[in-house]
């Protein structure tokens, strides 16, 4: 029977699976917004030396397990609020993560921590891929139970048909630290990465070794998705690499905005136009805790058009625009503060389009 009061966009807004998305830019339906609330310093652990601003580190030695600065954290909230309803505003369904007490210290046989972090960063705790949502095996320790927070929202989409993989629940023993020859942060003790070292591109990923990511983590995560996907792990140079989505920024299918100095060509991307993000506008004495300015160029893709920018970053915004782009402004820069920006804050976990093949790997 037909529907005479349907909208006139129904058919374009054919019903889709609970969880589907297979890229970075496909028309976005539905979407993870990460809370700050009753957020807390990270406890001190040495893998955190090579990764975290040098002002940082006495920081999380001194208050790890004691709340954000309430401040900066209310702005951060208002700014978070005002990307949710810029993402409604543009007819996307916006989800958010249940409130947890992130100031409970916790243990195991092993270790303990001084407390949790913060519900704020979905994208480096979760990957989804097709119809499958995976749990990533943080190393931080601070980290281990972050997902409690996104339970609930992960069961509701496995009870509507969503494939839930957890990776295996890593022990982070003292063994899985103090780097290896190679000189990363994290040993191959076992399989760790966060989900935000990897970015999709239809049936392939692509991820960077990390000082959170080991090598360990990259192969259970090929041999999970199995032989339909392909994962290409990509060299990258940056010293402090935690979190490939302020390195490479894919917009669109043949588009990727490049941190200028980061990016390392690979044969992946033969047949792309490559573009340098301009350096980001950010003040000098910024708070930043966890990340560097460079959370510029971590923008999120409404659809291969249009991208979600920091209001202030408008040397960006006009190269974006030069570029094609329609550039929906949003104020950030209090969320800088916590770690990530627009890609960092989100998952996407309704995208239009299917698995398609956009790189240039055999
Ligand atoms: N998913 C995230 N939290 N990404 C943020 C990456 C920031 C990157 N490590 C930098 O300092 O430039």
């Amino acid at each position: 029977m037909t529907n005479d009061a349907r909208h006139p966009d129904a058919r374009a807004r054919a019903p889709l699976p609970a969880v589907n998305s297979y890229t970075e830019w496909d028309p976005l339906r539905e979407v993870v917004v990460g809370s700050l609330l009753g957020g807390v310093f990270p406890d001190w652990q040495e893998s955190m030396e090579r990764v975290v601003p040098d002002a940082a580190r006495p920081v999380f030695r001194e208050l790890g397990g004691a709340p954000l600065p309430a401040g900066l954290l209310k702005a951060a909230e208002e700014e978070l609020e005002g990307l949710v309803a810029v993402l409604e505003g543009h007819g996307i369904t916006v989800v958010r993560p249940d409130a947890v007490d992130h100031e409970v210290p916790f243990g195991t046989p092993h270790w303990s921590a001084r407390g949790g972090l913060y519900a704020g960063m979905p994208r480096d705790l979760l990957m989804v891929v097709g119809d499958a949502i995976i749990e990533a095996p943080m190393s931080w320790r601070c980290r281990h139970h972050e997902v409690d927070a996104f339970r609930s929202l992960i069961k509701s989409y496995f009870r509507r048909g969503a494939r839930w993989l957890p990776a295996p629940r890593p022990q982070l023993t003292d063994e899985l630290y103090g780097g290896g020859a190679d000189g990363w942060a994290v040993t191959e003790f076992e399989p760790v990465f966060d989900a935000a070292d990897f970015l999709r591109f239809g049936r392939d990923l692509v991820v960077q070794r990390s000082h959170v990511t080991n090598d360990f983590g990259i192969d259970w995560l090929r041999r999970a998705l199995g032989p339909g996907f392909g994962v290409t792990v990509v060299e990258t140079d940056d010293p402090h690499a935690m979190h490939i989505d302020a390195t490479l920024a894919p917009l669109a299918p043949g588009k990727l905005l490049v941190h200028p100095e980061r990016y390392v060509p690979h044969e992946v991307f033969a047949g792309w136009e490559v573009r340098p993000a301009p350096p980001p506008t950010l003040p000098r004495e910024w708070p930043m805790y966890f990340c560097s300015p460079w959370v510029s160029m971590n923008v999120l893709s409404l659809d291969p058009e249009t991208v979600v920018v920091e209001r202030q970053e408008q040397p960006l915004i006009e190269a974006l625009t030069e570029w094609g782009f329609r550039c929906v402004p949003v104020d950030f820069r209090h969320v800088y503060t916590f770690g990530g920006s627009f890609h960092c804050v989100t998952l996407d976990t309704v995208r239009e389009g299917g698995p398609g093949r956009y790189l240039g790997v055999p």
